[in-house]
């Protein structure tokens, strides 16, 4: 397993380009599999769970040519569907959360899938009830092999009909708009997510010929049609990259250009880190970043401790909370940080405490921050990443810290991030892969 060695406490100073959305990513390249046409998707990062997630789709069948390295074109016009009941299919998809999305165009076009256990990070119970009971309301019939921890579905037919989801789960939205874009007659999902990333794969199935309507709401209208045809798709930037980004800049005091930002499909991600005290000017489509010797965390109006949840779009994305965690340790005020969604993602705190950090973590769920300044500066420690964000925000912390750190484990960090190390090199970070 590789490790990166980071000696930190030294200013950046450059810009940097947000590599495409992983998330996005997941969702687009599953539902290539809807049409036997050729579809041309660009701005692909180059990350493990991407990568995973098309050589999957090259063992189902799907021909993929790579014209340049973040583009490829796909085409599904010869799918081997008994690959999905192979236990390598298994074993892979086991290795991604974004496998699970395979389903629901394969129920959609080949009236079976397989969901084996979804891997991904391991942040506290990730149910599948939200997917699996949508499926079944369209008339898919599913058993679940408890052996093998698999579900099976079929769907002699699917058709469309209202439902109102449990909760506005992201791919399990995606999921049931993909099963639901080719059923019989119109589906209505009520309590729909509806985050930039879907509002692109909602936008992609109508230029292939899908009838959605209520795009960017949580009520999705979808009237079914007979076939998808293929058509181009290009990547937003990553959201949670430019968020930890510019929590970076303002940790290790550096003035960073973050180009090309998607400042349009942001949401409220740049007003929290403007609530943390960081100072940013949008320039354009940029987000420049100046340095700051300090940064003071707003209270609100009458004075009361700031609370940063997270929120189903559009409320804040519960992957950007440990990087509000980390920048928060080196501002000046305290902040409450409470994850709603999961129950095991705040544990990474304890390293942080370990690197000098004042933090409170109250429950699974919540931790309140105390940054003193820069009165309190954090030390290099060896550490080992948990999760993805927990390591991009353990990778900010070692490069604000004074003295050698070395993280573990950054398969995880390099699921999610793109060249990390090289590009952090490029705006004077002292890190090395070993
Ligand atoms: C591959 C991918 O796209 N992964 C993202 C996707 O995962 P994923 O689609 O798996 O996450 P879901 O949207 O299904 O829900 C995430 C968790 O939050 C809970 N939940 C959800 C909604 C709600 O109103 N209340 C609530 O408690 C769910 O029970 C679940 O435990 O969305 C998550 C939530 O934005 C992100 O963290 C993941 O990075
Ligand atoms: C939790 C995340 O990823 P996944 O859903 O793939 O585990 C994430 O991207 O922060």
């Amino acid at each position: 397993m590789s490790s990166f060695e980071v000696r930190g406490g030294k200013k950046l100073r450059g810009e940097i380009v947000p590599q495409g959305a992983k998330n996005e990513a997941l969702q687009i390249i599953s539902a290539v599999l809807l049409t036997p046409e050729p579809v041309t998707v660009s701005n692909i990062p180059d990350i493990l769970d991407v990568n995973l997630l098309i050589e999957l789709l090259m063992e189902l069948g799907v021909k993929v040519q790579r014209p340049s390295r973040d583009t490829c074109i796909f085409q599904a016009d010869d799918v081997d569907v008994d690959f999905l009941s192979s236990e390598d299919f298994r074993k892979k998809s086991g290795r991604l959360r974004g496998s699970v999305m395979i389903a629901g165009p394969m129920l959609s076009r080949f009236r079976k899938a397989y969901i084996p256990k979804p891997g991904g990070d391991k942040i506290g119970r990730r149910r599948l009830d939200t997917h699996i009971i949508g499926f079944e309301k369209l008339g898919a019939r599913f058993e679940f092999d408890d052996q093998h921890h698999f579900f099976q579905l079929v769907a002699p037919q699917l058709t469309g009909t209202y439902m109102l989801l449990d909760e506005p789960s992201v791919t399990g939205t995606a999921n049931i708009v993909m099963a639901a874009v080719m059923a019989k007659g119109t589906t209505t999902i009520y309590n729909a997510a509806c985050e930039p990333y879907l509002q692109q794969l909602c936008k992609m199935l109508n230029r292939m010929g899908a009838k959605i309507s209520g795009v960017g709401s949580n009520l999705l209208i979808i009237e079914g049609v007979d076939y998808l045809g293929g058509t181009e798709h290009r990547m937003l930037p990553d959201m949670i990259e430019v968020g930890s980004f510019i929590g970076m800049a303002a940790m290790t005091q550096s003035e960073i250009t973050i180009k090309n930002a998607g400042i349009a499909h942001l949401g409220m991600i740049p007003d929290k880190f403007q609530q943390l005290g960081i100072k940013m000017e949008f320039r354009g489509d940029d987000i420049f970043i100046p340095e700051q010797d300090h940064y003071e965390i707003n209270t609100y109006l009458d004075g009361g401790i700031l609370t940063i949840a997270d929120h189903p779009w559009p409320g804040l994305t519960p992957d950007l909370l440990s990087i509000v965690i980390v920048v928060a340790t080196q501002a000046v005020g305290s902040v409450l940080v409470h994850q709603k969604m999961f129950e095991s993602r705040l544990f990474f705190t304890d390293k942080l405490i370990d690197m000098g950090a004042q933090i409170i973590l109250c429950d699974p769920h919540r931790a309140t921050v105390i940054g003193l300044g820069r009165r309190n500066q954090l030390r290099g420690i060896t550490m080992s990443s948990p999760d993805i964000r927990a390591g991009q925000a353990l990778l900010i912390a070692a490069l604000s810290a004074e003295g050698k750190s070395t993280i573990q484990n950054i398969e995880q960090i390099d699921r999610g991030y793109q060249y990390i190390d090289e590009r952090l090199r490029q705006l004077g970070a002292d890190i090395k892969r070993v």
